[in-house]
């Protein structure tokens, strides 16, 4: 049996780990009023849960974090200009559903493999036909997702494979550092966003010899995650604003921050691919049959995990469209189209995601990579 990973990665993280535990992620302390937590009754507690059962409270999670930190490894390797980006997307999803031991809705992707391309923030990833290959000087985000038992890692990173764009990563990896520094226990999401905000535009990118402002893109955020549900509900937002709203204790958080050349906001752009039914979708009657069908495929193969054509296409369904563009009519789907900033300009994007622990924050998915 194979004690290491192969390349491409196939071995499932079962076999790499036989008894079951999976590491911790990066661990932070709370700061200032919350500090009091470390050495606190909390702690005790937290360890009993944390040692009660390996399987429980926090393992599920890390188990996907490890899947994602071997998979964007290879990733990191493989993906080269001048290969489809439904190469990309099917190379890192074989190797997350290999890993992850996919299993039903108890293991498997988290959501759809983003890809989104230069001016493209997010939410792209290929349908079938699609022929975009990838560039020398494109800036490409990889943003995908590892679950088990409904528990999702989400975290991103972006790829370029030339300096031009150095400063642009460098500003949105030490945005999203910032944001995972500042979050924490009855931490008000305004004021991390605040916070984000300043170091992101603390920095500037030389293109041709101008010098372009980094911006936060104004209506992007980082999100809250929940068991099967991707968006739980609270957005970290990337540019100050006055949302008392505050974090609490057992949340995960996406914490994600895009920074853009352009003009710092994103509008729908381009043909849709991300889906997601809706949580508590309302019961209406389908006169369709065609989308009766297909939405007892959608909450067979996926539940309220999102999805993609892609998917729909594997689990054995065609000539879909008609039915679901109905379902999204009726408010039983989510459609998700590209989020895009201005023609020319450049989107980055970082993001990790984070579980608000009684007595500690664990960067579930931190790797030596970012
Ligand atoms: C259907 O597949 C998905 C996959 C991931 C998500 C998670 N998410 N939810 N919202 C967003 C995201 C992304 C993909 O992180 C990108 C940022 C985007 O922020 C955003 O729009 N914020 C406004 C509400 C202000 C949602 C659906
Ligand atoms: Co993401």
């Amino acid at each position: 049996t194979a004690l290491t990973q192969s390349e491409p990665p196939r071995v499932g993280l079962s076999k790499l780990f036989p008894d079951g535990n999976f590491p911790e992620g990066e661990l932070q302390e709370y700061k200032d009023d919350n500090a009091w937590r470390t050495t606190s009754e909390e702690k005790r507690y937290d360890e009993k849960m944390a040692m009660e059962d390996p399987e429980v409270t926090y393992n599920n999670i890390r188990r996907a974090a490890e899947v994602h930190r071997q998979v964007r490894k290879y990733a990191r390797k493989f993906i080269r200009p001048g290969m489809s980006m439904t190469e990309i997307a099917e190379g890192i999803e074989d190797g997350t559903r290999a890993l992850v031991e996919e299993n039903g809705l108890e293991s498997g992707v988290g959501f759809p493999t983003g890809v989104s391309l230069n001016h493209c923030a997010a939410h792209y990833t290929p349908n079938a036909g699609d022929t975009v290959v990838l560039q020398q000087g494109d800036v490409l985000k990889v943003d995908f997702g590892v679950h088990v038992k409904g528990r999702i890692v989400d975290s991103a990173f972006t790829m370029t494979f030339d300096p031009t764009y150095d400063k642009l990563l460098e500003a949105v990896k030490a945005a999203t550092d910032t944001g995972i520094r500042e979050a924490g226990i009855d931490v008000r999401l305004g004021e991390i966003a605040g916070a984000i905000q300043e170091t992101m535009e603390s920095y500037e990118v030389e293109i041709g010899g101008k010098l372009i402002p980094v911006k936060a893109i104004e209506n992007l955020s980082g999100h809250s995650i929940n068991p099967y549900q991707i968006h739980g509900g609270k957005s970290v937002l990337l540019v100050k604003n006055d949302d008392a709203t505050k974090m609490e204790e057992g949340e995960y958080f996406a914490i994600e921050t895009f920074g853009s050349t352009g003009r710092g906001r994103v509008v729908e752009q381009g043909d849709c691919s991300h889906y997601a039914r809706i949580v508590n979708a309302p019961n209406v009657p389908l006169r369709l049959t065609t989308a009766k069908s297909l939405l007892k495929s959608i909450n067979k193969n996926f539940g309220t995990l999102p999805f993609c054509r892609r998917y729909l296409d594997r689990a054995g369904e065609s000539k879909y469209l008609l039915a679901l563009n109905h379902l999204v009519q009726q408010g039983i789907v989510q459609d998700y189209p590209p989020l895009c900033d201005a023609r020319g300009s450049m989107t980055a994007q970082f993001e990790h995601t984070i579980l608000l622990r009684p007595t500690r924050k664990e960067v579930v998915s931190r790797g030596e990579d970012y």
